[in-house]
């Protein structure tokens, strides 16, 4: 495997680049113009991840059409555009990488079913765990799922984009693995208002605890597996997002603790906070498999206006008393 292609020149788009680039051949799909031209000129996407030196073995396109000649795609585009780049990459048959943590909007769908739609001859991979771009950019160490059906097409990926300090760790539970991604950004959403509300540690770690038994109920009724959602994809990814204002899930959710609105935290941002797609489309997929996911929908009745921050936490903090693991 010897050319990776990377679709999206977002921060973790250029980030995967940069690991990419260390094995091998490595070409960038950025749709901004802006994007191409500062990877081109300077080595740097000054949009999305600033003041990160990339490696000038990355070659960079705005033409979707290079990607065909890659031997693999690693696919970085957000949740909700993951369909329309997909329709618009010529029909390929390499291994494709899906590295969006989402759902779709219109269908519920997670990526792997919208990719086997809009590219059906190409063997499915998902690549997800605690990475924040800017970190796995400057080289620091990282362990990621990689989650593929197909072994000896996961092992060709593994020794593709393993390096010392970036460890791909092989499953074979794509629902699993990108479960755990699409849930942890709603749930850090609601740590950030903790934060925010200033709850203290007690109450985030409490949510911690209480979104992963939310998570679990959830992978589970759609045919995840509990180790990978106890893994590096789901528990592992959940405890990072919900820590740090590094996040632009957990940031958001912070805004909102402090008072202000959905609205004016989300107007005009050019970088995706996917759980306030993820948010709605889970609570309804949530709402169709019987699971009962209060935190979902309470980042939801804040995210959508209906509730104010001090209703959301009487509404957490006065359900039934329960027995643990029920
Ligand atoms: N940033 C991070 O640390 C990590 C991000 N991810 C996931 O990677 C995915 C991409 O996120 P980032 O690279 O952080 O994005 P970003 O927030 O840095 O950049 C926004 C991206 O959205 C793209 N975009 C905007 N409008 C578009 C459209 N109409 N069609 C196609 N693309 C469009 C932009 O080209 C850009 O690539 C998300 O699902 C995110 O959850 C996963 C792991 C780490
Ligand atoms: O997915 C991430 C870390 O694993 C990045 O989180 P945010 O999208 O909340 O910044």
């Amino acid at each position: 495997m010897k050319t990776i292609g990377v679709v999206g020149g977002g921060a973790w788009g250029t980030a995967l680049a940069q690991v990419a680039a260390e094995g091998g051949e490595t070409l960038l799909w950025a749709r901004e113009t802006e994007v191409v031209e500062s990877i081109r000129n300077r080595h740097e996407n000054s949009l999305f991840l600033p003041g990160i030196a990339l490696r000038p073995a990355i070659a960079v396109t705005g033409d979707l059409e290079d990607l065909a000649a890659c031997d693999a795609l690693l696919v970085v585009t957000p949740a909700q555009h993951m369909r329309s780049v997909l329709a618009a990459l010529p029909r390929l048959r390499i291994p494709l990488i899906l590295c969006a943590k989402g759902m779709e909007e219109a269908t519920t769908k997670l990526m792997h079913d919208v990719a086997r739609e809009e590219q059906p001859e190409s063997p499915l991979a998902v690549l997800s765990g605690p990475t924040f771009a800017h970190e796995v950019a400057a080289g620091l160490p990282a362990a990621v799922t990689l989650a593929v059906e197909d072994r000896p097409v996961g092992e060709a990926l593994r020794s593709r984009l393993a390096l010392p300090w970036f460890r791909p760790y092989l499953s074979d539970d794509v629902v699993g693995a990108e479960i755990g991604g699409a849930v942890k950004n709603v749930l850090a959403i609601a740590c950030g208002v903790v934060e925010g509300r200033k709850l203290g540690l007690n109450a985030r770690s409490a949510l911690i605890s209480r979104g992963f038994a939310e998570m679990t109920r959830f992978g589970l009724a759609r045919g995840a597996r509990a180790d990978t959602l106890a893994g590096l994809s789901g528990l592992g990814d959940l405890v990072l997002t919900c820590s740090s204002t590094n996040s632009r899930n957990f940031s958001l959710g912070k805004g909102l603790g402090e008072g202000s609105s959905a609205a004016a935290l989300l107007a005009d941002r050019r970088t995706v906070a996917e759980g306030a797609f993820t948010a709605p489309v889970l609570a309804r997929a949530a709402q169709d498999a019987g699971v009962d996911m209060p935190i979902t929908s309470a980042v939801c009745a804040l995210l959508s206006g209906q509730a104010a921050v001090d209703d959301v936490v009487e509404y957490l903090l006065s359900r039934p008393l329960k027995v643990e693991g029920a």
